[in-house]
């Protein structure tokens, strides 16, 4: 048997137990131990052993294309549910589109342009079950669905759900992390002192010391501070000690709904996360591209030069993880910083209009900035 094939056979014999054991306070123990073992080996199955975690290691490389824009998103889904029919819809690049599976065998990127936001959109090859694995161009495929802002997982409306569960666990595999916050553990290996733990919030999802010691032990670490902030689960403990998780946010394309009934239109359009869309006849293009610009959390700066009323046509784009004057400035061009003096801002995020503000100040969408450099 090869090293995958005993690893994946261990794995195999680690989750018939898990499912094999009842989930109560005794068991509670030995459960944690085969989550962290099972972590471990699927880890080893993915990058060797040694385990080192997805994206680190230089045989994990996606498609080599430069990042351009203001953020970029990428296209996953199942062979010929309608990918590259829509990156030529979304951003006018032309990507070849057949009915065979199989037809896009690298990543195309294109741009498109909303609300002042230039998206860059990634075309990628189908994936299959078990391309976090090794099948197919898989690997490279989620490796590049990493380095994304936002992740559209592509949908064939007429295929069976199931598809939609096999692209997550293939995402999921890989370590990414979808539609969920990282979870507020502060977590740091030490030099000596043994593992210190401790709960800010009450645990109910099956974490306690113990849990922590042996998850611990299963990874070979004896010292560490552990803290937690919140109430989280064993696993989302076990992601923090495998460390880099990728947190992404994704959005369910439905596409081909030409295909289908109305009433099945009707059953579709309920569903949280969706957007139902033809990408062949262009329906409903103008809703997909909203639901994008919201997932990807940005916001529209406009400048206001001394004298002259703001450019509402070039907004400047920053990400609402960090809306600061001085991103603001770095995205005007670097250099601005060592001339800022202050800034003056209108809209929701001044107190009063104009708001005289530093260059630590958090800006909101639509917010009109005018620099004040040093004299
Ligand atoms: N009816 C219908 N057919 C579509 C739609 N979008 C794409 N197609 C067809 O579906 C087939 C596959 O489209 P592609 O764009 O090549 O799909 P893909 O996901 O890029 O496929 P791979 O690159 O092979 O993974 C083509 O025959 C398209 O014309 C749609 O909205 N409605
Ligand atoms: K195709
Ligand atoms: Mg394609």
């Amino acid at each position: 048997m090869s090293d995958s094939a005993t690893i994946e056979k261990k794995i195999e014999e680690l989750e018939a137990e898990m499912a094999r054991t009842q989930k109560n306070k005794a068991t509670n123990y030995h459960l944690g131990t085969l989550k962290a073992k099972i972590a471990k080996l699927k880890s080893e199955l993915l990058h060797g052993s040694g385990g080192k975690s997805a994206g680190t290691k230089n045989a994990e490389r996606g498609f080599d294309v430069t990042k351009s824009g203001d953020t970029r998103i990428g296209l996953v889904g199942f062979p010929s549910v309608g990918k590259s029919t829509l990156l030529t819809s979304l951003t006018g690049t032309r990507s070849e589109a057949a009915a065979y599976e199989f037809t896009t065998l690298t990543c195309i990127p294109g741009t498109m342009k909303y609300k002042g936001a230039r998206i860059q959109v990634l075309d990628l090859p189908g994936i299959i079950e078990g391309a976090a694995g090794g099948r197919g161009r898989g690997r490279q495929v989620i490796s590049t669905a990493r380095t994304c802002n936002l992740i559209l997982v592509v949908l064939d409306s007429a295929k069976p759900v199931t598809h939609k569960k096999i692209i997550e666990q293939e995402l999921f595999s890989f370590g990414i992390r979808i539609n969920q916050e990282p979870p507020d553990i502060k977590f740091f290996k030490k030099e000596q002192g043994g593992i210190g733990y401790q709960e800010v919030v009450l645990q109910t999802k099956g974490m306690n010391a113990d849990v922590a010691r042996l998850v611990c032990k299963e990874y070979k670490i004896s010292c560490a501070e552990i803290i937690l902030r919140e109430d989280v689960t064993v696993d989302q403990f076990i992601d923090v000690i495998e460390g880099n998780r990728a947190y992404i946010p994704v959005l369910y394309v439905f596409n081909k709904i030409d295909a289908i009934t109305i009433e099945e239109l009707d059953i579709l359009d309920q569903m949280p996360n969706y957007v139902p869309i033809s990408s062949q006849h262009k329906w409903n293009l103008e809703e997909l591209m909203e639901e994008i610009w919201h997932r990807c959390n940005m916001i529209r700066i406009y400048t206001k030069p001394q004298g002259q009323i703001p450019d509402y046509d070039e907004p400047v784009i920053l990400h609402s993880t960090n809306p600061t004057i001085e991103e603001f400035c770095n995205r005007l061009h670097r250099g601005i910083m060592s001339e800022f003096n202050y800034a003056w801002v209108w809209g929701k995020s001044a107190k009063h209009q104009p708001q005289r503000c530093g260059k630590e100040h958090m800006l909101c969408d639509e917010d009109i900035v005018q620099i004040v450099k040093k004299v």
